[in-house]
């Protein structure tokens, strides 16, 4: 007889992920980003607006000092430059050492070759606790093939949940797959979340900013995979507000800021759209 049968744990989910954004704005957990030059400002308020703090540090000489205050670390690969991969295995080893969450967004793998040796190289060498990308760039990951131009998904190869499922195998990590519907797996249960606006794949860095988020929940809670699940499901509730006043992205993506920081963890809660199946 299972503890909880699979209604009490959707309730519960959606519970936490309400309890995980009040937690967010009691702590006020610093998140350390070392991450792409386009989207660094999205990512920086996203990370405010969420009720967390960012700090952006991208020295070789500070890496360590700074893995050390912070709560969680982001790593994005979007304007990637090679000395810049050092840096940031000098700050995931940092933050392995303390223990805290590092989220890596390999933004683009696939396309090239330095994109993709760099992430592998990353998760080799670092523990990677969550990674997040989009559906061609876990399919990439996953070795089971996935279609990325510049940095754009062209989605992965089979099943998306499959696909998931074995780049969290073969990774070692939880993954975390947006796209139309978010993909979440690595640690026990798949979930499937389903809160979104089409609209928020008409803007870049839409991405970036959920592995920030992620960063920002990572810090505050002891599962990575609800983490994950609260944060994309946070995001993505704050689309789904935005989005009907918008005359276009650029007022969606004011929209979007101001949705997320007047969410209430009650609007989470109910508002949270999450699958929970049998995981791997
Ligand atoms: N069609 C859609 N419907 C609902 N939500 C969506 C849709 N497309 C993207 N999203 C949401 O947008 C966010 C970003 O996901 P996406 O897969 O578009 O990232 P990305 O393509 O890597 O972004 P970028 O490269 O612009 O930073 C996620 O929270 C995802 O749930
Ligand atoms: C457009 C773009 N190019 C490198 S990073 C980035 C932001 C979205 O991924
Ligand atoms: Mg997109």
């Amino acid at each position: 007889m299972p503890l909880f049968s699979p209604h009490d744990q959707y309730v519960r989910v959606k519970q936490h992920c309400g309890e995980l954004l009040s937690e967010v704005r009691k702590e006020r957990p610093l998140v350390h980003h070392i991450t792409n030059t386009v989207t660094i400002n999205d990512c920086a308020n996203i990370t405010l607006a969420a009720g967390a703090a960012p700090v952006m540090a991208g020295a070789a000489e500070e890496a360590v000092e700074m893995a050390g205050i912070a709560s969680s670390l982001v790593l994005n690969i979007g304007t990637l430059w090679p000395g810049q991969v050092d840096v940031m295995i000098i700050a995931g080893k940092a933050a392995n050492e303390r223990g805290i969450p590092v989220i890596l967004d390999p933004v683009g793998v696939g396309a090239t070759t330095l994109r993709t040796e760099s992430a592998l190289r990353i998760l080799r060498e670092c523990n990677v606790t969550i990674l997040k990308g989009n559906e061609g760039e876990i399919g990439v990951l996953a070795g089971s093939g996935g279609t990325v131009r510049g940095v754009d998904s062209y989605g992965c190869s089979g099943d998306p949940v499959d696909v998931a499922r074995r780049c969290a195998e073969v990774t070692g990590t939880v993954v975390a797959m947006t796209g139309e519907i978010d993909v979440v797996t690595g640690d026990g249960e798949v979930y499937l979340i389903r809160n979104g606006h089409p609209m928020m794949d008409r803007l870049s860095g839409t991405g970036c900013m959920a592995a920030s988020l992620v960063g920002a929940f990572a810090a505050v809670a002891s599962s990575p995979s609800k983490a994950a699940v609260a944060a994309l499901a946070a995001f993505g509730r704050a689309g789904e507000i935005a989005a009907p006043g918008a005359a276009g992205p650029y007022s969606f993506r004011t929209g979007l800021f101001d949705a997320l920081y007047s969410l209430s963890p009650e609007d989470l809660r109910d508002g949270t759209q999450v699958e929970i199946r049998r995981g791997i």
